[in-house]
C-alpha cells in the first residue's frame, strides 16, 4: 500500500505525519507542489515484461502525458533482486540530486521510495504499482530501491537525452530511513 511519511529535514527520528490513505497522500503532496495519482493497471506486467511490452501496455497514458505536458522521451527502468549492479544503482539514486525538468515516474510493478527535500521537510513517498508521481523541476530529492529491488517504472522526460541529474553533494539520504 502506498505510504507517505513527512519529517522536518533536521529531525529524521520524529515523523510529523505518516499515512497510507491515498487521498491524504495526494493532498499533502499537492500542497508541496508534487503530483500524485493512481492509475488503473491496463495489463499484467511482471519481471520478464520487456520495456517495449510495458510501453505498449501503457501507450494511452503515456501519450496523454506527452500531449498534456510536452514530454518527448520515454524509457522504462526495470530492476530485480538478481541484477548484478543493484548495489551501485541503489547508491547512484541515493545521492541527493535535482533534474532540470519534472521527474515523472509511473510504477507498473513493485515499489520504490521517493524522498523529496522541499522547504525544510522530507516527504518519503512509498510508490507502488499504479502510482504516478511528478516532482517539479529543480526539486532536491533521492530515491531508494532497497537492497533487493523489484520494480518497473515508466519514466518520461522533456529532453532527448533522458535521465540527467545535478548532484548536490549532500549525504542527507544517509540520515533518513531507507527501504529494507
Ligand atoms: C523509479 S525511477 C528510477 C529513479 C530515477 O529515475 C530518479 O531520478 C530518482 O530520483
Ligand atoms: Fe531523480
Ligand atoms: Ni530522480
Amino acid at each position: 500500500m502506498s505510504q507517505l511519511t513527512v519529517f522536518n529535514s533536521d529531525n529524521p527520528a520524529q515523523p510529523l505525519l505518516h499515512t497510507s490513505d491515498s487521498n491524504e497522500i495526494k493532498q499533502q503532496l499537492q500542497k508541496a507542489g508534487v503530483r500524485f495519482e493512481q492509475w488503473q493497471a491496463t495489463a499484467p506486467i511482471d519481471a520478464d515484461s520487456s520495456a517495449e511490452q510495458i510501453q505498449a501496455a501503457y501507450a494511452g497514458d503515456i501519450n496523454r502525458l506527452k500531449t498534456e505536458r510536452g514530454y518527448i522521451t520515454v524509457d522504462v527502468i526495470s530492476l530485480s533482486a538478481n541484477h548484478p549492479d543493484k548495489a551501485a544503482l541503489r547508491q547512484k539514486f541515493l545521492a541527493e540530486h535535482t533534474h532540470s525538468e519534472d521527474e515523472v515516474r509511473f510504477f507498473v510493478r513493485g515499489q520504490g521510495l521517493f524522498c523529496l527535500h522541499i522547504a525544510g521537510k522530507v516527504y518519503q513517498v512509498l510508490c507502488q504499482q499504479n502510482d504516478l508521481i511528478s516532482v517539479p523541476a529543480g526539486t532536491t530529492h533521492w530515491f531508494d530501491m532497497g537492497s533487493e529491488p523489484e520494480f518497473s517504472a515508466i519514466r518520461l522526460f522533456s529532453n532527448p537525452e533522458g535521465w540527467l541529474a545535478n548532484f548536490t553533494g549532500s549525504d542527507i539520504a544517509r540520515r533518513f530511513p531507507l527501504l529494507a
